[in-house]
């Protein structure tokens, strides 16, 4: 069953084609990495999914209903879901806040039940703080609840930003670069949170990495982009050994990257 597909989608910046006739399929429970050297246009596919752009050609389709046209908060609603190159948390709330603000924004109200504060406000609250402190535990990050955001180490706040992606309870999760700043213990640990999570929760997703063994140690496929374009798909083993990828990452050890 296909979950997302992306059709001759495109996005030109001035004379720029920052995003170039993209076709890409994610099957539900995929997880697929999108690589690609600096610039090559992968944080733009990312907003052009998240509805951040609108597509200069081309369409995407969530469960086959087109999503172009729709405002980010819109998409979010229908089930897609991403975390930023460039961490964006609310700094000065609580660990705990942040997720619960996510689960806030997500959840229909009943205005009625919150203004007279009826009893089932205060449940959906209870729920609330239960579901969002099963979370940071899931991330590790449940004993530090309290701490204002700002104040944890880059490697938690990554892990907070995806705990907060998922509080919006989606189908399909974007991932950009989730490794960056992180060690190698703290990736490893990373790459076995986003196995668990992905089962846990019934996910797709599909994440922006520069750190190979990463993207080649857990994606069952792999989708290259090159100057806008994709300039090859396959697993990780094929993705390894094919000549163009390793010409667009001249330099770089692609081949060599262990699996
Ligand atoms: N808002 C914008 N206006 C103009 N040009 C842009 C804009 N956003 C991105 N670009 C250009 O589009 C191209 C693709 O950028 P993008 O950030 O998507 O690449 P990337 O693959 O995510 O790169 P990196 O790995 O360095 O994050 C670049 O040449 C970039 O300068």
């Amino acid at each position: 069953m296909i979950l997302l597909s992306v059709n001759h989608l495109s996005k030109t910046f001035g004379g720029l084609k920052a995003v170039s006739d993209v076709n890409m399929e994610l099957k539900i429970g995929e997880l697929v990495g999108l690589i690609g050297p600096n610039g090559a246009g992968k944080t733009t596919l990312f907003n052009l999914l998240t509805g951040v752009y609108k597509p200069t050609e081309g369409d995407i389709a969530l469960r086959r209903e087109t999503i172009v046209g729709l405002k980010p908060f819109q998409i979010n609603q229908k089930g897609i879901a991403r975390t930023f190159q460039n961490i964006r948390l609310f700094s000065n709330l609580s660990v705990l806040d942040n997720v619960k603000i996510a689960y806030h924004q997500h959840r229909s109200y009943n205005m009625l039940s919150a203004v007279l504060r009826l009893p089932s406000y205060f449940q959906g609250e209870a729920e609330m703080d239960k579901k969002a402190e099963d979370l940071l535990e899931i991330f590790k990050l449940g004993h530090k609840k309290h701490e204002l955001a700002k104040n944890l180490p880059y490697g938690e706040q990554r892990r907070l930003e995806i705990a907060r992606a998922l509080a919006a309870q989606p189908q399909l999760l974007l991932l950009d670069e989730p490794a960056a700043g992180m060690n190698p213990q703290e990736t490893a640990e990373l790459m076995e949170m986003i196995r668990w999570v992905r089962e846990a929760f019934d996910l797709t997703i599909l994440l922006i990495e520069h750190d190979m063994s990463l993207v080649m140690g857990i994606c069952e496929r792999i989708y290259v982009l090159d100057y806008g374009q994709i300039i090859a798909e396959g697993t990780p083993e094929q993705i390894k050994s094919n000549p163009k990828v390793i010409e667009a990452y001249l330099g770089e050890d692609v081949s060599h990257a262990h699996g």
